[in-house]
C-alpha cells in the first residue's frame, strides 16, 4: 500500500560521483542554523498555523522497552485526535481533518496500532532491521522488515550499518539498503541515518545519497537513542543531498528528522528551514515528517496559550 501520492523513488545505479565534489561549508551551515529559531519572519500572528501544520507532519512515536498495547492505543487515539476539541473549535477547525502524519511503533507493536487506527487513513510506521543499533544479522533484519509489513505496517524506519560509512564502504551500504528496499514491497522505506555516529558531515551527505540512489523514499536523522540525535546543522546538510539529489534525477524525498526535538519552537524551526531550503512542497507530510515522542504535549500548551491570550478565529484562513 502506498499512504501518498508521490511517486515511488525505484532507486538508481550507485553513481559516487554524484556526492564527490559537493563540499559542505561547515562553518556557513552551523552559521545559518544558529539563526534559524529566531528568524523575523515567523510573525506571532501566524505561529498557531505553523504548529497546526506542524501536528500533521509528526510521526507520533513511541519505542520504549516497555511498550505495551494500551500504550499503543492511547498513542493511537492522540494521533486521530491530537488537539482537544476546545482548542480545535477555538481555532475555527472543526471541520477540518486533523491528525498525525502517521505513528511510529515497534514490529510488535504494529498489529496493535493498526487495529486502533482502524477507519482512519493514519500510516503505521514501524522501526525495523534491529533499530537502534542494527547489528543483527542482514537475514534477520531482512525478515524483520517482511514481519512489520506482514503485520500492517505501511512505513517501514530501517537502520543502517554505521561501520559502512565509517569505513567509507559505500557500494556494501548501498546493498544493504537496496536489500531493505525489496523487503518493504509496497511500503515505504525511510532510512535512518543516525547522524550522531557517523563522525563528519561529510559522511552524512554521502550516506544521505547513498540512501537514496538505493530507493530510500524519506531519509531520517536519528533513532532518538544515541547520544547526539536530531540537529539543526546536520538537517541542513541532509536538506542539501536532497536538493542535490533531486536535481540530478528528478526524485522528490522526504526528510525527518527525529531524536529529541520536544518543543514547539524547533517545531517552527525545521518548517523554516524546508521552507526556505525546498520550499512548501516540503511543508506536508508526504515529503516532511517529524520523528517525536513528545513533542506534541507543547505544541497543545503553545496553541492553548494563542486561544487563550493573543489568537483570534480571524486567523483561520492561516491555518486551514
Ligand atoms: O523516531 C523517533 C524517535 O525515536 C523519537 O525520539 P524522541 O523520543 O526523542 O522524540
Amino acid at each position: 500500500m502506498t499512504t501518498n501520492g508521490f511517486p515511488r523513488n525505484a532507486g538508481c545505479p550507485l553513481d559516487p560521483s554524484m556526492f564527490e565534489g559537493h563540499a559542505v561549508n561547515l562553518s556557513a551551515a552551523e552559521r545559518r542554523a544558529a539563526t534559524m529559531g529566531t528568524r523575523r519572519s515567523v510573525k506571532k500572528a501566524h505561529q498557531a498555523a505553523w504548529l497546526v501544520n506542524a501536528i500533521k507532519m509528526i510521526d507520533l512515536t513511541t519505542l520504549a522497552g516497555d511498550d505495551t498495547k494500551e500504550r499503543v492505543q492511547r498513542l493511537c487515539a492522540k494521533a486521530a485526535q491530537p488537539l482537544a476539541p476546545h482548542l480545535k473549535s477555538a481555532l475555527g477547525l472543526d471541520d477540518v481533518r486533523l491528525t498525525t502524519g502517521a505513528v511510529c511503533v515497534y514490529p510488535t507493536m504494529v498489529g496493535h496500532a493498526v487495529q486502533a487506527l482502524e477507519g482512519t487513513d493514519i500510516p503505521v510506521a514501524s522501526v525495523a532491521t534491529g533499530f537502534p543499533a542494527g547489528l543483527t544479522p542482514l537475514p534477520l533484519r531482512i525478515e524483520e522488515i517482511k514481519y512489520a509489513v506482514a503485520e500492517g505496517a505501511h512505513e517501514i524506519d530501517i537502520v543502517i550499518t554505521r561501520e559502512h560509512v565509517l569505513k567509507e564502504n559505500w557500494s556494501a551500504l548501498y546493498d544493504e539498503i537496496a536489500m531493505m528496499r525489496e523487503a518493504c514491497g509496497g511500503a515505504h522505506l525511510k532510512a535512518i541515518l543516525a547522524t550522531g555516529e557517523l563522525r563528519t558531515l561529510r559522511n552524512v551527505y554521502a550516506a544521505s545519497m547513498v540512501a537514496m540512489q538505493a530507493g530510500a523514499d524519506f531519509i531520517k536523522t536519528s533513532t532518538g537513542k544515541e547520544g547526539v540525535n536530531a540537529t539543526l546543522p546536520v538537517s541542513l546538510t541532509m536538506v542539501r543531498a536532497l536538493r542535490d539529489y533531486g536535481a540530478e534525477t528528478g526524485f522528490k524525498i522526504g526528510f525527518k528528522p527525529a531524536g529529541g526535538i520536544k518543543s514547539a519552537k524547533e517545531a517552527i524551526a525545521w518548517q523554516i528551514l524546508m521552507k526556505e531550503e525546498m520550499g512548501r512542497d516540503w511543508l506536508n507530510p508526504d515529503l516532511f515528517r517529524f520523528g517525536a515522542s513528545s513533542m506534541l504535549g507543547d505544541i497543545e500548551r503553545q496553541i492553548e496559550h494563542y486561544v487563550t491570550g493573543r489568537y483570534s478565529a480571524a486567523n483561520r484562513h492561516a491555518i486551514a
